[in-house]
């Protein structure tokens, strides 16, 4: 039997995974996004060997107070929210969740492109509050997404399983960027890899599928808004932070873009006095990707192993850090 470690639960845990965590190491839980929380999470942070939980940013000066820490297991896909150099550099591990996710998450991409093509939240409540008096006008007419071009950046696990929702169950052509040259049999004849440019002057509908990096954080400009086709859809399931909020707000009320359906953004939850939350031509989403009852509970399982096996001393497959 291994030593008995502290872990520190910092999003909630299903009772059943906890009890599992419990019963082979010491557990705090303490969500510091909550304000009542944040004392005893700061209080068990310095003895803490093991993190669990996801949504809160574990930057540098944060773990600065866990000098004890030897692993983080994030509940998530995303790894946005931590100092990986910094990890690296003081040799803590860093688990995520990756492929359980992907088909929920790609479910809630799609689920957007017709949401926001059809305008399906705009007709919805005209009937709920009672302005279904007469059949809809052309005013309220949506836009065909069978057959259209959709252009992903980012063909990772869920780029790709929305690629196959796109070509497979729609009919629609692929167009892909990813510095990877990546090739997916069925889809052999109906997705195509092409620069970025190219993707975004091409397609009816730009979704993102990308990691947040120091690298990608604003990739979305105003360039690349002006890039986009006229009356093109946008549409981010990855990270707020790819986005460069005034210029889609720009290209949405100066430029061509015809819509664009969110369910991330920079600052999370959305603020009140953002635009993005009322613009009528914006589908916003409070990042939902993968939040269904099976897919969220199975992260949690895969969060729970991944960091026994760490604290265990084995290294899970989903760990990202310290790299091989
Ligand atoms: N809305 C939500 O609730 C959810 C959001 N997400 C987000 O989706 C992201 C993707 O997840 P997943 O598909 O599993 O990750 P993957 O790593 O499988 O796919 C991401 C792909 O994007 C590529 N990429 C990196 N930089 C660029 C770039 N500049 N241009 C084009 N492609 C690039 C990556 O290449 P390389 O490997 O070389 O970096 C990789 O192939 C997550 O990082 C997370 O932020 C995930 C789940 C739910
Ligand atoms: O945003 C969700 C994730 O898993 O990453």
């Amino acid at each position: 039997m291994s030593q008995r470690k502290n872990v520190l639960v910092f999003r909630a845990l299903p009772p059943d995974l906890l009890e599992r965590i419990a019963q082979r190491h010491t557990v705090t839980v303490a969500d510091p996004r909550r304000a009542e929380e944040l004392p005893r999470f700061l209080a068990a942070l310095p003895t803490a060997q093991g993190l669990i939980g996801s949504s809160f940013k574990l930057d540098a000066a944060a773990l600065e107070r866990a000098p004890a820490l030897e692993v983080i297991s994030s509940i998530s896909v995303g790894v946005d929210n931590y100092d990986l150099p910094y990890l690296e550099q003081r040799g803590v591990m860093l688990c995520h969740t990756p492929g359980v996710l992907t088909e929920t998450t790609a479910d809630t991409l799609f689920a957007l492109i017709l949401c926001a093509s059809r305008r399906l939240v705009e007709v919805a409540n005209l009937v709920r509050e009672g302005r279904w008096v007469r059949n809809i006008g052309e005013d309220l007419f949506g836009w065909d997404v069978h057959g259209k071009t959709l252009g992903i950046l980012g063909f990772g696990r869920i780029g790709q399983a929305l690629a196959r929702r796109a070509a497979l169950g729609f009919n629609m052509r692929v167009l892909y960027h990813d510095p990877h040259a990546v090739q997916v049999a069925e889809l052999a004849g109906q997705a195509t890899q092409l620069p970025m440019d190219d993707v975004l002057r091409r397609a009816d509908i730009v979704a993102l599928t990308l990691p947040l990096t120091d690298a990608t954080r604003g990739l979305m400009g105003a360039r690349e808004f002006g890039l986009m086709k006229p009356g093109a859809l946008f549409v981010n399931g990855a990270r707020g932070g790819l986005v460069q909020e005034d210029a889609l707000l720009h290209a949405l009320d100066h430029g061509s873009l015809r819509a664009a359906a969110l369910d991330v953004f920079a600052t999370e939850p959305l603020p009140q006095d953002s635009p993005l939350r009322t613009h009528p031509r914006v589908t916003p989403l409070p990042h939902i990707g993968s939040a269904t009852h099976e897919t969220r509970r199975a992260m949690a399982e895969l969060a729970t192993d991944n960091l026994l096996m760490a604290l265990d001393g084995q290294r899970p497959a989903c760990a990202l850090l310290p790299r091989r």
